[in-house]
């Protein structure tokens, strides 16, 4: 293995032993403002430095597949016992050991996927000043990204975003094409209706999922369905531009998902990838799949028996890529607490404090450029708070 494409631990204990309010990093002020405007940055042979990532971060070439689990939905989603418990079985191994796995006959219209990509393939394809219109403001999750240009200085992303909020709340049905047409303007409502419609079957699915989550962990089915039934949560649309060095930089950098549990679909194109067993490792297109991560605020529930795993996004110099993320997150009052039957004083104490998921939130906007070990740095600064 080359090793460009191992992660020392030194960087991840160093950022540790620095108190989180200094890793804020703020551009200079003396600086030109940078716009990654991909229609114009494809003219050009070099990319601004800031896109550039230190060689031990940058992509890997051969990087080998990561034999992840293709669980079939089917089964289990119209009740069959026996399917559900080899389902649960499987997914919980997965979850022991790098929490991602495929779902196949998850019951999602595949006209409806279809849609959700093509709606990307206009909306970003429109002019950046028209994009613009969404844009997500500084402190906020939301809105359209062009690369993290406002927020940090170095080792930007080479991607553009759009993220908006879901909630499962009976009283906000329309959440979705509200705010996709108040930024965007009326002629934008057929757009909102295709993302509420697939924000909506990512919710469903999730829930489905955390059912099989709570039998894998033998808590039972209801713990976690009931935890997130009334989610509050965040889909992003990521559009990744071709880039004239794709060796050079990251379409996502290194990073755990702060978020409870990570449904993507992504295109024919490919790009992911999960640092397992000390190297990167591609997870290969399927247009059937959906792929599945579990996140730092589901390895907090499960008591840490599973992981929220770092992964990241390549890009490349011939194609556009697309996929499409449903982060799901608890509503803003619950407490995130492991079930009694996951803690034991002697043989598994608990790991992490209670906290709520806008407490993690903010901590990942706000304080810290989060990465490599987000749950432990929150964890450890939400003890020191409290002493
Ligand atoms: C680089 C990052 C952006 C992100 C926070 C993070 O450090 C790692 C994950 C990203 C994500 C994904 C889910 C939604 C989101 C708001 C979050 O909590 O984690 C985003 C963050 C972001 O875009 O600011
Ligand atoms: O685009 C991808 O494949 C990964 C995106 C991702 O990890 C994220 O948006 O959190
Ligand atoms: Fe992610």
């Amino acid at each position: 293995m080359a090793i460009e494409c191992m992660i020392t631990t030194t960087r991840s204990t160093q950022s540790m032993a620095q108190p989180p309010s200094l890793k804020t990093e703020h551009k200079q002020d003396d600086q030109k403002p940078l716009v990654f405007d991909a229609s114009v940055l494809r003219y050009q042979t070099e990319i601004p430095e800031q896109f550039i990532w230190p060689d031990e971060e940058k992509p890997c070439a051969n990087t080998p597949e990561l034999q992840v689990p293709l669980i079939d939905l089917g089964g289990f989603l119209s009740g069959n016992k026996q399917a559900a418990m080899k389902a649960s079985t499987i997914v919980g191994e997965a979850c022991q050991k790098h929490g991602f796995f495929l779902v196949v006959n998850h019951g999602v219209d595949n006209q409806l996927i279809a849609d959700a990509h093509r709606y990307m393939d206009d909306f970003f394809g429109l002019p950046l000043s028209e994009k613009q219109r969404a844009q997500r403001l500084a402190g906020e999750h939301c809105g359209y990204a062009s690369s993290f240009t406002g927020r940090f200085s170095s080792k930007l992303p080479w991607k553009e975003t759009l993220s908006f909020r879901y909630s499962a709340d009976k009283s906000s049905s329309s959440i979705v094409q509200d705010y996709l047409c108040s930024k965007m303007g009326e002629e934008f409502k057929e757009f909102g209706r295709v993302y509420q419609d697939y924000s909506e079957a990512m919710s469903t699915l999730s829930v489905g999922i955390m059912e099989l989550l709570g039998l894998s962990l033998g808590v039972g089915r209801a713990h976690f369905k009931e935890f997130f039934e009334d989610n509050d949560s965040i889909m992003r649309l990521n559009y990744y531009p071709p880039c004239q060095k794709p060796d050079q930089t990251l379409g996502t950098g290194p990073h755990c998902d702060p978020t409870s549990l990570t449904i993507l679909h992504q295109d024919q194109v490919g790009g992911l990838e999960v640092f397992v067993d000390d190297k990167w490792h591609s997870i290969s297109p399927n247009l059937n799949a959906f792929v599945v991560n579990i996140g730092d605020t589901f390895m907090a529930l499960s008591n840490g028996s599973y992981k929220s795993c770092l992964h990241r996004a390549v890009v490349n110099s011939q194609t556009p890529r697309k996929s499409l993320a449903f982060f799901l997150c608890p509503r803003d009052d619950k407490v995130v607490k492991p079930p009694n039957g996951l803690v034991d004083d002697t043989s598994c104490p608990r790991i992490y404090p209670d906290f709520t998921w806008p407490m993690l939130l903010e901590f990942t906007q706000k304080h810290y450029r989060a990465d490599m070990k987000t749950l432990q740095v929150f964890s450890n600064w939400l003890q020191q708070k409290s002493s």
